[in-house]
């Protein structure tokens, strides 16, 4: 039996903003090494669980635990193995690119800081803004200095919400590789919160799909596809999310 503990334990997560109930009672486990997407229509959850999981937001019930670790208990165990990225999630404006990765490179002690900037700005093609200030990039510059800043610290829990949203295909496809090298490097775990679905088929070991804040299926992409009798995760999705919502739950 493996001693390693999961990358990340969800159980009976709940947030409520007012009268809406965003994350309803949510569980489930990244196994060590694995990708979990998570999935689900816009206002499914999944920013929330992510904020959650990081910290960010404070939950109304339930309990997440941290490469082995209960969050927030043992929060300063974990803070530095683990990063994110997000959309909703800006960096300073005024300040250069080089500037942001230097200060959360700090942030997170990293050794040999300068070598470290350099290496991601070469795998995530930085170089010809990396003296700009981050308030004048386009959006899917944003979102490569964005996925540079969350390898930053060579995290082993990678928390990464729709990573990919607002890039080219191609350049999206190149970073969806980047990942995958940095995974096998690395041997990390990631949750994705992501719409791609050849996205996800490419990169996770299994989903989870979210709606209205609760588990509405999960498997791996082979099983749900299986199950669901259909040749792509986009058809399982628009299945599940389709479907009449008292049927739903399991
Ligand atoms: N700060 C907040 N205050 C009030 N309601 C919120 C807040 N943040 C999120 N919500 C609500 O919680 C629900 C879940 O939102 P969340 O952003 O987690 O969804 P999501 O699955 O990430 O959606 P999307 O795919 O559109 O990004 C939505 O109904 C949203 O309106």
């Amino acid at each position: 039996m493996s001693t390693v503990p999961p990358a990340l334990v969800v159980r009976d997560l709940v947030k409520r903003f007012g009268a809406v109930t965003a994350v309803d009672r949510i569980s489930f486990t990244i196994p060590a090494g694995a990708t979990v997407g998570l999935l689900g229509g816009n206002g499914a959850g999944k920013t929330t669980t992510i904020g959650m999981i990081m910290g960010l937001i404070e939950p109304d019930g339930g309990e997440i635990a941290v490469l082995g670790h209960p969050i927030p208990r043992e929060r300063d165990a974990v803070l530095g193995r683990m990063n994110f990225e997000s959309p909703y999630v800006d960096m300073p404006h005024r300040l250069t690119v080089r500037q942001n990765l230097t200060v959360f490179g700090r942030l997170y002690a990293v050794p040999d800081l300068k070598a470290r900037i350099a290496r991601l700005a070469a795998d995530f093609a930085l170089g010809d803004f990396l003296d700009r200030r981050a308030g004048q990039l386009s959006a899917g510059q944003k979102t490569r200095v964005a996925l540079a800043k969350a390898l930053i610290n060579e995290p082993d829990l990678l928390l990464l919400d729709e990573p990919t949203a607002s890039l080219d295909p191609d350049t999206a496809d190149w970073v969806r590789g980047r990942l995958e090298d940095y995974r096998a490097r690395r041997g990390a775990s990631i949750l994705l919160a992501s719409h791609n679905m050849p996205e996800v088929e490419r990169l996770c070991d299994e989903v989870v799909v979210l709606a209205r804040g609760r588990v509405e299926d999960r498997g791996t992409p082979a099983d749900l596809k299986a199950r669901y009798g259909r040749d792509t995760m986009e058809a399982v999705f628009l299945d599940i999310a389709r479907r009449p919502r008292a049927a739903a739950a399991i």
